[in-house]
């Protein structure tokens, strides 16, 4: 059924897609015409009630705090205007591009703004001979407020402060694929990040790993990696002394990672890539210098991006996964060496999955563990919460996602035809006619509906929430309006929040219970129905834990401060071993449960904690209790790099998705004892006498390493990888695969021939040939720009004549024996890189052809642009 509906859905867009073109107009995919101008009351009085109005930073760029109700009010519509705005685009260039590309690339950019600005000024100019309106509306639209100004400076591009070669627009991507002034940076971005030079990640996504700060022969695990661009960030700063693990709950989002990294990393084979849940990750013999923990998180920073969090945002996402989050960053304490660094982080403003996961990690470790400031410079972080107020919904998921599907716009037009159809029939038959004025005029009438009524549901049908639905359907209806009629759709939730005459937390309080919210002063005023939900770690810490807690030291990014997303990071270090006693800690985050209430999961979930606990080499800790059921409306899709609404619409179907898949490998654990996919794709040992051959035919050195060549138990020794030294040291032979799987590692460095005309049973694959170069002393050529321009001629079927080569070339080529040989870019045969090599085939006979990729000679053709003007005379 599932893939029958997702099949629709693709239908739906790919017609959708050509109607547009149809009508000659580009594809940009709704969300990119898409600009909140409602809000949701909820969420702003609950973020109000935490006090993120407060303070505002000032035109010198300091913090300070709002003296007078107008200027909390003024800072709350920044932030307001800020969250409903589409997120700028913003990019780095790639850890391989050599220094003199990265200056190049900068002074090509600043070309194409400088054009851009000289067309803006002579549109301007044409405005303002059309009447001074226009010319304002012209800048309305071709500019966003540029982060770092609160003058009136705007820029088109600024570099982003703490990462050299990281650059954000400041011009939304709108306007950056609408306006035709700004088509030139557009293709510029689309043609460098094809060829592998520019890498696009949202700006707030590239704190962490800066934060974190890896060293180059450190060991790192990113506890929930996928897709990966943090990833990528940190493993550019190893060397390759240096190894990662990047795991990743979900299967099918591990291997996302593994595309990633070809794309990003070119293969860097210094990271293993494993799919478990994070918090049972095993300890045995494992501990890490750098641990990033980017949670899967309710995902509120993201609205700019992801339209979802304005319609369905609620409280219990983020208590539902404040548990899951405790669990992980947990076990990421019990993983770290002492004196290691762990990067908490999260793409939501809320403090439950914030700062009261961070003070649950400080009580429990005792003084083991502490938050460490880590200054971006240039970039504007407001201090973490000290203190916040704990409400939640009383209603539970499904009551909030009934009451919804029962108000929807396409629900309200069932219930007018239902009622239609009744008056019609009452017309005919004036006695029921009667009846049914007499059923009407009850107040819980159950017109046609797909949701199950609940008691509650009619109860309360004067509240705020209950008008927010009314709006709601309102501005679906125009929208849908609108959109029939091609006109931009402005689709919003619930009704404006309006600011109150006064900001004291009683008022806010009031206005959050109207909202739908309940304040809770202590986890004692929680009742028994409710205690599974909140737990006593959602509480902010006593006055004495504040003291010793520091949590200012946590990093808070607001939308407005830079303009980009929203999102909290803390960094912690481990000071000292993690006593396992204190480390069991259950007792601090389930006092009130009953473990024969809990789920079979959720038991399973600890003794599987339990048993990795008991296995720790050292005596460190473990994670208390398991995922909750519900997690709410999560995003796991990243926060940052959600690029178009299909990846947003991704986005939010993976947290089902993955609630499915971990829930089916849970089943397989019980029944097996292990997955069913453990050892299943093991890297193991390659048969030694398949080296002689390989070695003869390539003449690899001594130095050629053949412990780091290794195969897939279940692919029948097709691929060989090349794995770094480093991993298989620091994870393959300490025993990881023994307890969790392996998605991949390395890069392919072996394929096997199909082609049996070759004395080699193994050809060099593109994918790891620069780390094979090293040791090949035959079989590679350094060729001409021409010649090499001519082997990429020979793409897929297509045969090169090998006489149309220049005479130097033909004559080696003449001599070589059928089979691959690698050619390399004369003046560039050492830089491995740029990669600016090809893997060839001799054929019988007297041709060659290139075993490249369609995708790699794309890039290939666009770096040998830069060579050309790299020999250019400057
Ligand atoms: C916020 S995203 C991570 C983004 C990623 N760090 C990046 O920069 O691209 C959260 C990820 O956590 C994964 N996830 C969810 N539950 C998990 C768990 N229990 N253990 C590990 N990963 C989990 C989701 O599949 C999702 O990919």
């Amino acid at each position: 059924m599932g893939g029958k509906k997702g099949k629709t859905k693709f239908r739906n867009k790919k017609k959708m897609r050509e109607e547009r073109q149809a009508a000659k107009e580009p594809y940009r995919g709704d969300f990119n015409l898409v600009t909140v101008t409602q809000g949701n009351c909820k969420m702003e009085a609950y973020y109000a009630l935490q006090g993120i109005h407060h303070q505002y930073f000032n035109d010198k760029g300091d913090l300070v705090e709002c003296q007078s109700p107008e200027e909390i009010d003024a800072e709350r519509l920044r932030w307001r205007t800020s969250i409903g705005k589409i997120l700028p685009a913003s990019f780095r260039t790639a850890f391989d591009v050599s220094e003199s590309l990265k200056e190049r690339l900068e002074k090509e950019l600043q070309e194409i703004i400088e054009e851009c600005e000289k067309e803006r000024a002579n549109k301007e100019k044409q405005a303002e001979e059309n009447g001074e309106e226009n010319k304002e509306a012209y800048q309305e639209s071709f500019y966003v407020d540029s982060s770092n100004n609160t003058s009136e400076t705007r820029t088109i591009i600024h570099r982003i402060p703490f990462l050299p070669h990281a650059y954000q627009l400041g011009v939304d991507r709108k306007i950056i694929r609408k306006d035709p002034q700004m088509g030139k940076l557009f293709e510029w971005m689309k043609r460098q990040t094809a060829a592998g030079f520019i890498t696009r990640q949202e700006t707030v996504s590239m704190v962490p790993p800066v934060v974190l700060s890896p060293q180059p022969n450190d060991s790192v695990l990113d506890m929930c990696a996928a897709p990966g661009s943090k990833t990528c960030q940190i493993l550019e700063k190893l060397s390759p002394e240096g190894s990662m693990i990047a795991n990743d709950a979900s299967y099918q989002r591990a291997y996302m990672l593994v595309t990633q990294l070809r794309r990003i990393m070119h293969n860097n084979p210094a990271v293993l890539i494993t799919s478990c849940e994070a918090q049972f990750f095993p300890q045995q013999s494992l501990s890490f210098d750098r641990i990033l923990a980017d949670v899967p998180c309710s995902g509120d920073g993201t609205s700019r991006k992801n339209i979802g969090i304005w319609k369905n945002w609620n409280q219990l996402g983020a208590l539902a996964l404040h548990s899951l989050q405790l669990d992980i960053a947990w076990k990421g304490v019990a993983l770290l060496k002492v004196g290691g660094y762990m990067c908490y982080s999260t793409c939501s403003h809320n403090p439950i999955e914030n700062e009261a996961v961070v003070s649950e990690l400080l009580r429990r470790s005792k003084g083991s563990l502490e938050l460490v400031d880590a200054p971006l410079a240039g970039f504007k972080v407001r201090p973490g919460m000290k203190t916040w107020k704990v409400l939640a919904e009383e209603k539970s998921m499904k009551q909030i996602k009934n009451e919804h599907k029962k108000n929807n716009a396409k629900m309200k037009q069932k219930r007018a035809e239902w009622e239609e159809k009744e008056k019609k029939a009452a017309g005919d038959n004036p006695k029921q006619g009667e009846e049914e004025e007499e059923k009407a005029q009850q107040k819980d009438a159950d017109p046609p509906t797909n949701a199950t009524t609940e008691n509650e549901e009619t109860a309360d049908m004067d509240t705020q929430e209950e008008k927010a639905a009314k709006a709601d359907e309102d501005v679906a209806a125009k929208a849908e309006q609108e959109s029939t009629n091609k006109v931009e759709t402005k689709p919003s939730s619930k009704p404006r929040f309006e600011p109150p005459a006064s900001w004291d937390d009683e008022t806010l309080i009031g206005l959050a219970e109207k909202a739908g919210l309940k304040h809770f002063k202590s986890i004692d005023e929680v009742p028994k129905n409710l205690a599974k939900r909140i737990k006593p770690t959602c509480f902010p810490p006593t006055e004495e834990e504040a003291q010793q807690f520091h949590l200012e030291k946590c990093m808070r990014c607001l939308s407005q401060d830079n303009d980009t997303g929203g999102f909290f990071v803390a960094l912690l270090k481990k000071v000292a071993p993690v006593s396992r006693r204190e480390a069991r800690g259950k007792h601090l985050l389930e006092p009130k449960d009953d473990a024969s209430e809990q789920g079979p999961e959720l038991k399973r979930a600890k003794l599987d904690s339990d048993d990795v606990a008991d296995e720790a080499v050292a005596a460190e800790g473990k994670g208390a209790g398991g995922a909750e059921g519900d997690k709410g409306n999560a995003v796991e899709g990243t926060a940052g790099e959600a690029e178009g609404p299909e990846d947003i619409a991704g986005a939010t179907e993976m947290s089902t998705k993955l609630k499915r898949e971990v829930k089916a490998n849970r089943l397989d654990d019980k029944q097996g004892g292990k997955h069913k996919d453990l050892g299943r794709d093991d890297f193991i040992p390659v048969d030694e006498a398949a080296f002689g051959p390989l070695i003869e035919f390539y003449g690899f050195d001594d130095n050629f390493p053949k412990d780091q060549m290794m195969t897939r138990a279940c692919g029948g020794g097709k691929v060989l990888h090349y794995i770094r030294k480093s991993v298989k040291e620091n994870y393959i032979d300490q025993g990881i695969q023994k307890r969790i799987t392996i998605i991949g590692s390395g890069v392919k460095a072996f394929v096997r021939n199909t082609n049996m005309t070759s004395d080699s049973m193994y050809r060099v694959s593109q994918e790891g040939v620069q780390f094979l170069l090293p040791y090949m002393t035959k079989r590679k050529v350094v060729v001409s720009l021409d010649d090499f321009k001519l082997c990429m001629t020979g793409e897929g079927n297509i045969m090169v004549k090998i006489s149309d080569f220049s005479e130097e070339f033909s004559t080696v080529l003449t001599e070589l024996p059928i089979g691959p040989f690698v050619v390399l870019l004369k003046g560039y045969e050492t830089d491995y890189a740029r990669k600016l090599l090809m893997v060839m085939w001799r054929c019988r006979g007297t041709n060659v052809n290139c075993l490249v990729s369609k995708v790699d000679l794309e890039a290939m053709r666009t770096k040998l642009r830069d060579v050309k003007k790299e020999q250019e005379p400057s």
